[in-house]
């Protein structure tokens, strides 16, 4: 296994290239079961979740194959994924417990085979992550629904029917699970109370070009008129908004100059917004966003919320920037129960840090120093990177593959705009 070793101090500047999003690729890869005809998915990041997520649907019976890149597009980004015959409607424990966006099979397999056996996903690091609304939203469908032996069993030989699925609280997962099922219920559903993420809207996108007729997609209101069957399309998947933010903390941690190629302002305002808040200078300019350092860091509050408040995604890494403002900063998640473990290692190279429940009290630091600590997460282990970009000395990060989850190629990026970093076999 490898390790990341990062010198911290120096000051980045340049240009980083923003990666396909995983979190809406992962979505548009399952969306493919849905059509018996070729999707193909441009911009896709490569990262260690996709070729997961391919191997299970390649295990239905999709094939996978790189595709050709369009005029302009790099070379290797395309992929095309062909569901015309889906042998095997079980995503089995093996799969599903590596990722767990897997369970995003369930609403296309069901709704296009009339029949699916998905493993639940069960908890993960960050928290107990139960999938009942899913469930319900497919129930409210018309399918009969059937959970043993660690199992989901969820069967419409006749097909699904529209329905009104009304979610008591946001969930991103369950959005995207009754969206792809009701492209081909018969009739109308309407889906109140839905998450708008951006990577709601992505997914919509798609399944439209699939032929799929579905109104509202970033709005609390979506409405789908089922459809007989979608096509096949071509799709480009959103630049990731969690890498770029991730990026621009870097730039302001290292009180560097960073113009994140890709990105979109509107896709992560609350980032923006804070980060600004922090210090940071941040301007939309044309194929990207710039974050410059004002040369101090100020300590700033923050609670996790839905789309469009602030990202659970992004709380590590700004936990990390607190690490070294000037004062203190109160950080609360809101979404997942034990979103804190990047804690104990920020501890570990001199961070302040209490936590009281759902919230940290950060007490900035006049320098961080550099130590071995373990990744335990996947925006953990960016705010252990952040954190070591900045640290005194040397920093040994280990267990990389939830690193690898998520973020393309971090060494790289990072070395070019300026950082001393290496990965070594442990
Ligand atoms: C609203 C939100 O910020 N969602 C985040 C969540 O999406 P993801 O889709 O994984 O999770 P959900 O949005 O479904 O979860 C939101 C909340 O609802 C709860 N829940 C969810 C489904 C369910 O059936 N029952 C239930 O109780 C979860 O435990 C959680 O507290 O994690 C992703 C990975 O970190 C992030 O990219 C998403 O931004
Ligand atoms: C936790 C994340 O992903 P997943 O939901 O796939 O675990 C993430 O993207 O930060």
């Amino acid at each position: 296994m490898d390790k990341l070793v990062i010198e911290g101090g120096n000051r980045l500047e340049g240009v980083v290239p923003i990666s396909g999003a995983k979190n809406s690729a992962l979505k548009l890869m399952c969306a493919s079961l849905l059509s018996s005809e070729p999707l193909t998915l441009h911009n896709m990041p490569r990262l260690a979740d996709i070729t997961t997520l391919a191997d299970l649907l390649n295990h239905m019976g999709v094939t996978v194959t790189m595709a050709g890149g369009r005029g302009g597009r790099i070379a290797g980004r395309s992929l095309t994924f062909d569901a015309g015959q889906i042998n095997d409607t079980v995503a089995p424990y093996d799969f599903v417990r590596k990722m767990r966006a897997s369970i995003l099979v369930l609403g296309p397999l069901v709704a296009r085979a009339g029949e699916a056996i998905v493993s639940l996903p069960g908890g993960c690091a960050i928290g107990t992550r139960p999938i009942d609304l899913h469930l319900k939203a497919l129930t409210a469908l018309g399918a009969e629904i059937d959970v043993a032996e660690g199992y989901v069993r969820a069967s419409a030989p006749k097909g699904l029917k529209g329905g009104n699925i009304r979610f008591p609280f946001v969930s991103v997962g369950a959005t995207e699970n009754a969206l792809m099922a009701a492209t081909l219920a018969k009739g109308t559903t309407v889906i109140e109370n839905a998450a708008r993420e951006p990577e709601i809207a992505d997914l919509a996108a798609c399944l439209n070009a699939m032929g799929a007729k579905i109104e509202g997609a970033g709005h609390e209101t979506i409405t789908v008129e089922g459809v007989d069957r979608l096509h096949g399309a071509e799709h480009e998947v959103m630049p990731d908004r969690v890498e770029a933010g991730s990026y621009a903390v870097a730039a302001l941690m290292t009180r560097g100059n960073l113009f994140l190629e890709g990105a979109r302002a509107h896709d992560m305002q609350a980032t923006l917004d804070k980060l600004e808040e922090a210090g940071g200078i941040v301007s939309v300019e044309d194929g990207g966003i710039r974050v410059k350092s004002n040369g101090h860091i100020h300590g700033f509050n923050i609670v996790t919320q839905p789309f469009p408040g602030f990202a659970t995604d992004m709380q590590a890494q700004f936990m990390a920037l607190a690490c070294v403002a000037d004062g203190a900063s109160v950080i609360t998640e809101a979404i997942f129960e034990n979103r804190f473990m990047h804690v104990p290692e920020l501890c570990r190279l001199g961070a302040d840090i209490t936590v009281t429940g759902s919230s940290a009290t950060v007490r900035g630091v006049e320098a961080l120093k550099g130590a071995p600590v373990m990744a335990t997460d996947l925006r953990a282990s960016m705010s252990l990177a952040l954190a070591a970009l900045v640290a005194n000395g040397k920093t040994e990060i280990r267990r990389l593959y939830h690193l690898d989850r998520g973020y393309e190629r971090l060494e790289e990026k990072l070395k070019a705009v300026g950082a001393n970093v290496e990965r070594m076999p442990d």
